[in-house]
C-alpha cells in the first residue's frame, strides 16, 4: 500500500511537484502520466528515497519517506529510464549479485533467483558477458533483473520504454503484466495513454506539478464521455502528446 500524503518539490523557483496525494492498493498498478516536465520523475525519485522532499510525506508498506528511507529501500524496487547506471566492466550476472549483495541476498540465494530471471527474460546467452558493449534493449533487462532481485513487493518505473525499439517494449510490458499477476504494487510514469490503457488500473494525470485528475481507466471514459483515453489527456494537459 503506497500513501502519498501532500508531496512537494520546490527547486529554487521551479514548483517541480506541488502538494500532490494520492493512494496505491496492494496489488495495483498505478500510472502517472504527463507531459516533459509534469512532475513524474521528481515524484518518484522522492518515493524511491532518491530526492527529499520539500514537504508532504509518503507511507509505504506502512514506513514513512521522512521517517524510515532506509526501510523503504528494502520494500522498493526501482528502474528508471534513460542513464541506467550499470558497471560496464562487470558482467551482467556480476551487476545484478552486486545488487543482491548490497540488499542482503546471500550468494545461493542470490544465484538461484538469477538463473530464474535470465531464463525469464531470455538473457541466458549472455549473462556472463561484459555489460559494456550491449545494446539499449539487453542493457534494459539486465536493468529490469536488477531491480527485482531481491522481491520488492512494491515496484517504481520511471517511462521505463523510453529510447526501447518495438521488441524491447514488449518485454518491459509482459514483465510489468507479470509483477501485476504475482500481485506486487506499482506506479509507473508515462507520457503516453496508450501504454496507460495497456498495463494500469488507475491512472493520476499530472501536469505543471499538480495532479489535475486520478481515476479508474472507466471512471476516465464515464466523466469525459469519451473512449478514446489520448483525447482525454490532451485535453486535460492542453496541448497534444507525442
Ligand atoms: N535537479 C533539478 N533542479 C532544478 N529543476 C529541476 C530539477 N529536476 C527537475 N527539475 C524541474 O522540475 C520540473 C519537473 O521535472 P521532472 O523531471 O520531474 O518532469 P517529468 O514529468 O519527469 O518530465 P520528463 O517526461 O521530461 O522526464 C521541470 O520543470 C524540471 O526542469
Amino acid at each position: 500500500m503506497i500513501e502519498i500524503k501532500k508531496l512537494s518539490k520546490h527547486f529554487k523557483d521551479v514548483i517541480a511537484v506541488d502538494n500532490v496525494s494520492f493512494e496505491v492498493e496492494e496489488g495495483k498498478v498505478f500510472g502517472l502520466l504527463g507531459e516533459n516536465g509534469a512532475g513524474k520523475t521528481t515524484t518518484l525519485r522522492m518515493l524511491a528515497t532518491m530526492l527529499k522532499p520539500t514537504s508532504g510525506t509518503a507511507i509505504i508498506n506502512e514506513y514513512d519517506l521522512i521517517q524510515d528511507p532506509v526501510d523503504i529501500r528494502g520494500e522498493i524496487g526501482i528502474l528508471f529510464g534513460g542513464e541506467i547506471g550499470l558497471y560496464d566492466r562487470l558482467s551482467a550476472r556480476e551487476n545484478i549479485e552486486y545488487f543482491g549483495l548490497l540488499n542482503g541476498m546471500d550468494k545461493a540465494q542470490i544465484n538461484m533467483k538469477i538463473e530464474k530471471l535470465a531464463k525469464d527474460l531470455e538473457m541466458e546467452e549472455y549473462i556472463d558477458r561484459k555489460v559494456g558493449k550491449f545494446s539499449k534493449g539487453m542493457k534494459q533487462k539486465v536493468a529490469i533483473a536488477r531491480s527485482i532481485i531481491h522481491s520488492p513487493s512494491i515496484m517504481f518505473f520511471d517511462e521505463p520504454t523510453s529510447g526501447l525499439d518495438v521488441t524491447a517494449i514488449r518485454v518491459v510490458h509482459e514483465f510489468i503484466k507479470e509483477l501485476r499477476n504475482e500481485g506486487k504494487t506499482i506506479i509507473f510514469s508515462s507520457h503516453s495513454m496508450n501504454e496507460v490503457e495497456k498495463l494500469c488500473d488507475e491512472v493520476g494525470i499530472i501536469h505543471k506539478g499538480k495532479m489535475v485528475e486520478i481515476s479508474s481507466l472507466e471512471g476516465l471514459k464515464v466523466k469525459y464521455g469519451e473512449e478514446n483515453l489520448e483525447e482525454i489527456f490532451v485535453s486535460l494537459v492542453g496541448e497534444k502528446n507525442e
